[in-house]
């Protein structure tokens, strides 16, 4: 047994939905001992009694040995690592409640994908709040939860500012499909998979409005150097854009109706209604990322007109018009 292997042997993984679930199995198969924390009791009972989360990743089988709890205090008991899957804008108020039972130095890996709307602060910065005494880490890249769930082959990274630990987590959570690499850019990781769900919601609205293939190629591309910029005004490196957390999750979020926020754009691109939808990180993070780029003076067309079409303030044709009529200028990558 490696070293990773008996440190971190029990895994809490706070949140039931689909990425927490589909964590969870990808940690048992691992070789870890996984509770999982539902804060509804009716679905941790299910969980427990049909081996299914029915709710959030249907037809996934889940292992025998998964423990599902609706107290936090069960599932964080003797935990030597822990998951916080909750969205972004839930995560301060869950990591406030779970803090009294969080065992005194066991790291908190946070795999929400957003920016908190009221502050503008990175997820791992709100949790540096909370939990001031806590190791922190990241886990971000392309990788939807059912593909996950199912044992499919998949490549995250783990991003701690300390890079013994993230190095640590990225061995003590990687499985026979699941491949973590570490990184100490903690910044650049949570950046790229905060700011890639807004640019799918835009790709997700030209689809849905037929716009085309070449319309999508070139927002993805523009939209990427939009991220980047944003990225490093972040705080992040522009290499680690350039990986799975940046550019491999945004190729893999703009060209997939599995993608939630894909899928809320298109809803958006065809003139539909959007309640109901499942959730969509990149709704909440739009309009503060927009902000922040402001903040920093870093222009983000693609992103502000995705915040224009998420208020209903302009309809895709029109967004499309002015992004087109923008004047004629080199080809800035940077
Ligand atoms: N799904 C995916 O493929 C991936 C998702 N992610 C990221 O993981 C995060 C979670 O997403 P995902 O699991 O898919 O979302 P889901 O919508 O599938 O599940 C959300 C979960 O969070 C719980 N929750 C919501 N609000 C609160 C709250 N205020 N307090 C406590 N629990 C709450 C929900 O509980 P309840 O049912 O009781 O409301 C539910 O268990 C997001 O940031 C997402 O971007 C990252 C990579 C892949
Ligand atoms: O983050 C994801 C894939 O890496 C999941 O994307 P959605 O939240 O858009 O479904």
């Amino acid at each position: 047994m490696s070293l990773a292997e008996t440190k971190r042997k029990r895994v809490a993984v706070l949140g039931g939905g689909a990425w927490g679930t589909a964590l969870a199995v990808s940690a048992h198969h691992g070789g870890r001992d996984v509770r999982l924390w539902a804060r509804d009791p009716v679905l941790a009972d299910e969980i427990n009694r049909h081996r299914t989360n029915r709710r959030y990743l249907a037809d996934v089988v889940l292992p025998p040995e998964l423990k599902a709890f609706a107290s936090l205090g069960d599932a964080l008991k003797d935990a030597s690592l822990v998951l916080s899957v909750v969205p972004a804008q839930a995560t301060r108020a869950v990591l406030a409640e779970a803090s009294g039972d969080l065992p005194a130095g066991v790291p908190v890996v946070l795999c929400a994908k957003g920016i908190e709307r009221e502050t503008g602060k990175l997820v791992s910065e709100l949790a540096a709040e909370t939990l001031p005494n806590t190791p922190l880490a990241a886990l971000s890249g392309p990788s939807f939860a059912a593909d996950v769930a199912r044992g499919l082959p998949t490549a995250v990274t783990v991003a701690s500012a300390d890079a013994d630990l993230a190095q640590d987590l990225a061995e003590a959570l990687s499985a026979p499909a699941f491949r973590c690499y570490s990184t100490d850019d903690l910044a650049g990781v949570e950046a790229g998979g905060a700011l890639k769900n807004v640019l799918a919601i835009a790709v997700g609205a030209a689809a849905g409005a037929d716009l085309g293939a070449s319309a999508r190629a070139a927002l993805v591309t523009r939209g990427f150097v939009e991220l980047r910029r944003l990225g490093v005004a972040l705080g992040g490196r522009a290499d680690t854009l350039m990986g799975l957390s940046g550019l491999g999750d945004l190729i893999l979020t703009c060209s997939s109706e599995q993608s939630r926020n894909f899928t809320y754009g298109a809803t958006l691109g065809r003139g539909g209604p959007t309640i109901g939808l499942k959730l969509a990180e990149g709704v909440a993070t739009a309009s503060i990322a927009a902000e922040l780029a402001k903040r920093h003076g870093i222009e983000t067309p693609i992103i502000d007109a995705t915040v224009a079409l998420l208020a209903g303030e302009s309809s895709v044709g029109e967004l499309v018009g002015s992004l087109m009529a923008r004047p004629v200028k080199p080809e800035d990558h940077i």
